[in-house]
């Protein structure tokens, strides 16, 4: 068996030379990036390098213009149902019914899958049990974001993909969700996350990458990159990503 081979088998996501093109701008630009099964890995990268962008791509809902995208050995877009059986995409908030109760919406999700864990199990893991007969529409930032990432796991996905899946909660919420991608991940599955913490790198994800200038600039663990990158001992992942993707916003719009 060649070398490749066992590589792409032991991987959740192979993609290669992935390039994107809105009009005339080149968003992604023959990306490459591996991802290991059972790994919490994490794109970081500045408002606007293409992080939504890569991941609608990767999962089918946007077009690209060339590449292969590989998701649980499966070539997409063309075994998108069969992907979509085994993935768990965070939903966006504006494609839930703002009438519709907590239960009732986790119950519709799962009616998507073959397969899914128990309604009352995942209300207990992401705590949504006081909040079952709350309307979409009434909810906090915090209790939405709690729910699209329980959306997430209804099928018991092998692949878990969610964007930003921590941005403007609390510190509390924040801790529960990162315990449980955790334990999620302890169970088997894979996960791909972007997000804007560096905090959230460093203590959740297994591996980072980091998405600049069209492509990803590096990968590793967040120690692999400070060590390979920082200027200074003391260095933190936010002092290198800053280091690697620019300071000053206003002389680059100039
Ligand atoms: N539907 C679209 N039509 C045209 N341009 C688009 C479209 N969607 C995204 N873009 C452009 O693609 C680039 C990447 O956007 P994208 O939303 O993927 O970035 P991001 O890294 O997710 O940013 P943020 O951190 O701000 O969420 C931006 O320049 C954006 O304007």
């Amino acid at each position: 068996m060649s070398h490749s081979v066992n590589i792409e088998e032991k991987s959740s996501v192979v993609i290669k030379g992935l390039t994107k093109r809105f009009q005339s701008e080149v968003v992604l630009d023959n990306v490459d990036i591996t991802i290991s099964k059972n790994e919490i890995h994490g794109i970081i990268g500045r408002n606007g390098a293409g992080k939504t962008t890569f991941i609608e791509c990767i999962t089918g809902f946007l077009p690209f213009d060339s590449g292969e995208v590989k998701l649980l050995n499966l070539e997409g877009p063309q075994n998108q149902k069969q992907i979509m059986q085994h993935i768990g995409i965070q939903p966006q908030v504006g494609n839930l019914l703002p009438r519709q109760t907590v239960y009732e919406t986790i119950q519709l999700f799962t009616s998507f899958y073959k397969e899914s864990i128990p309604v009352e199990k995942l209300m207990d893991l992401l705590a949504l049990n006081q909040l079952e007969t709350k309307k979409i529409k009434d909810l906090s930032v915090g209790q939405k974001q709690r729910l699209l990432v329980g959306l997430a796991l209804i099928g018991n996905p092998s692949l878990i993909i969610l964007d930003e899946p921590t941005t403007g909660i609390d510190p509390q919420i924040r801790q529960l969700i990162w315990e449980v991608l955790k334990e999620v991940r302890d169970l088997g599955s894979t996960i791909l996350l972007t997000t804007h913490y560096m905090e959230e790198a460093h203590k959740l994800c297994d591996r980072i990458s980091i998405l600049h200038n069209n492509r990803f600039l590096v990968t590793g663990t967040p120690e692999e990159i400070i060590n390979a990158h920082k200027k200074h001992l003391s260095d933190s992942l936010e002092d290198v990503f800053l280091n690697l993707t620019g300071t000053d916003l206003r002389k680059e719009i100039d």
